[in-house]
């Protein structure tokens, strides 16, 4: 898998680059090729049944009547549903519906509701569409959406934004693709938001372009990457015999307010199976009425926050912490130190609500992760859920530089990003994860990476990999996603960091 993902401004460089070096047409011609290549293998061969092909009037619709046309001369069945545009087609695209004309495919003006096709070829939009689709686009998408066969999509799924993974709006729509084979490059939104439902599986074919001949676009300036174990297994170094709890750190849960102990007591747990030495909760409000002891968990150690000593240790705060003015002059205790410290939930909402809290984050002298889900990002940068959600990796990009700290944006494919613009894709993980104590697993976990020694960005990519690698492992298991519980996570997360320690070791 490509891992690099570019942006719809690079893309559309290097296919500059790769036009002028190469004889007209080369790029369409190829893109056919791979497709067609692609189709057979996923058909497992030559079908009986048709293909239905849907091209649309720019060149990702050139690049369908390419399969369209090669798959006829194949001695495939194919029908295709053409979608002109307003103006004229260019060349390519021109030379290619001549191709796919001459041969046997059959052009349909309209899709029969019912009618069986072994596979949909969707070349309606690839990088292009700036606009919702509309009339008889969208009714071809959502005609291809009531079909139960696979479908191919060619680049991007039709309607998706490419940069964004969110469907092009307002009141968008998008198709649902089995699998997408995308040209030149990976792209972002394939992998985040609105992507993650309609990509399916993603086979990236670079057309035979090497990246590195294209000036101003190389693998220093795709600053988007897929998140994978090489970017952070180096830190999961397997432990030295000669080493004690104290080689791995503490980690102090501040939380777990009254009514609100079991968010405090999931991260706690999470810590604790990620390997921290020693897990604590800081209590918050706690004047010793509350929980004293995690009776399945008697390892963690229960304090109240007030007088808690946060130095020397990594911090979790936000889990149950609560709105108190308690909890907001702890939470601008721990910001003012100096350990590893990771922000999550209520905490955030305490960030969002104070501009001091804000400029002491910012200021904060130490590692720093931040682990917000859309809203609390909303909240974090002043606007609404659908504003962030409508590019991901620019809101996660924001908050980390506003903020001057590691921002884990949470959602289908989470967005992993550093103040200076880097930005990561998580590749792990399923919709069993959308269960209420699932992120404070999430922030126990990442507190004892931090503890362990792990830097701020591998410690974020790290835990979010790690935390969907054991929602994985869940429901391979068949503990899931419908029902997967957060108390499951921990267990599963121990499995996989050992697995990943033991790997980095051979
Ligand atoms: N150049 C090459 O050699 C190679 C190109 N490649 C392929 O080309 C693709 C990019 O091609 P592209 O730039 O033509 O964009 P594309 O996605 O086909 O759409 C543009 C057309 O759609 C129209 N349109 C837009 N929105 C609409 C809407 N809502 N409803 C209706 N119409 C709408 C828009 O019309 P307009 O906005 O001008 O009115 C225009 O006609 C790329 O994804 C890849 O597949 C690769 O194979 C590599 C080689
Ligand atoms: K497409």
């Amino acid at each position: 898998m490509d891992t690099l993902l570019y942006s719809v401004d690079q893309i559309r460089a290097i296919e500059r680059a790769a036009t002028s070096a190469l004889p007209p047409g080369t790029l369409m011609r190829r893109a056919g090729e791979a497709a067609t290549t692609y189709a057979l293998e996923l058909l497992k061969g030559r079908p009986t049944d048709v293909v239905l092909v849907l091209a649309g009037p720019g060149n990702n619709g050139g690049d369908a009547l390419e399969v369209a046309a090669n798959l006829a001369a194949l001695g495939c069945k194919v029908k295709v549903a053409w979608l002109g545009g307003d103006g004229a087609p260019s060349p390519e695209t021109q030379a290619a519906l001549e191709r796919a004309h001459a041969g046997s495919a059959c052009f349909v003006d309209d899709l029969t509701d019912g009618e069986s096709h072994c596979l949909v070829i969707d070349g309606l939009f690839g990088i292009g569409p700036a606009r919702p689709l509309a009339g008889r686009a969208r009714e071809l998408v959502e005609a291809v959406n009531r079909k139960r066969c696979p479908v191919l999509s060619l680049d991007v799924p039709s309607g998706l934004d490419a940069d964004t993974g969110a469907v092009v709006g307002p009141h968008g729509i998008a198709v649902a693709a089995t699998y997408t084979i995308t040209f030149l490059g990976n792209k972002p939104g394939l992998h985040t938001g609105d992507g993650c439902d309609h990509a399916g599986r993603v086979h990236v074919d670079r057309l035979g372009v090497d990246e590195l001949q294209v000036a101003g676009v190389d693998a220093e300036h795709a600053r988007a990457r897929l998140n994978l174990p090489p970017l952070f297994a180096a830190c999961a170094a397997p432990r030295r015999r000669n080493s004690h709890k104290g080689s791995y750190g503490d980690v102090a849960v501040l939380g777990g307010a009254p009514g609100m102990a079991g968010a405090a007591l999931l991260a706690a747990r999470g810590a604790l199976f990620a390997g921290a030495g020693r897990v604590f909760v800081a209590a918050v409000g706690d004047d010793g009425a509350g929980i004293a002891l995690d009776p399945t968990q008697p390892e963690i150690m229960i304090r109240p926050a007030a007088g808690f000593a946060f130095g020397g240790r990594t911090v979790v705060a936000g889990p149950g912490m609560g709105d108190s003015a308690g909890a907001t002059r702890m939470l601008a205790q721990v910001l003012d130190g100096s350990g590893p410290l990771l922000v999550d939930a209520d905490a955030l909402n305490l960030v969002a609500a104070s501009p001091d809290l804000q400029a002491r984050l910012a200021r904060h002298d130490g590692p720093a992760v931040l682990t917000p889900h859309p809203l609390e990002a909303a909240r974090l940068l002043g606007v609404t859920t659908p504003v962030v959600q409508a590019d991901r990796l620019e809101s996660a990009r924001e908050l980390a530089q506003r903020l001057n700290a590691v921002v884990v944006l949470k959602g289908a494919g989470s967005v992993i990003a550093r103040p200076d613009g880097e930005v990561a894709v998580n590749t792990s993980g399923n919709p069993g994860l959308a269960t209420g104590g699932s992120g404070d697993v999430l922030a126990g976990l990442g507190g004892a990476l931090l503890a362990q020694g792990w830097p701020a960005w591998e410690a974020a990519l790290g835990a979010v990999w790690l935390h969907g690698a054991a929602a994985d492992r869940l429901v391979n298991c068949g503990c899931g996603p419908i029902g997967l519980t957060a108390g499951e996570l921990p267990r599963a997360i121990r499995a996989e960091l050992n697995a990943l320690a033991a790997q980095s070791r051979s």
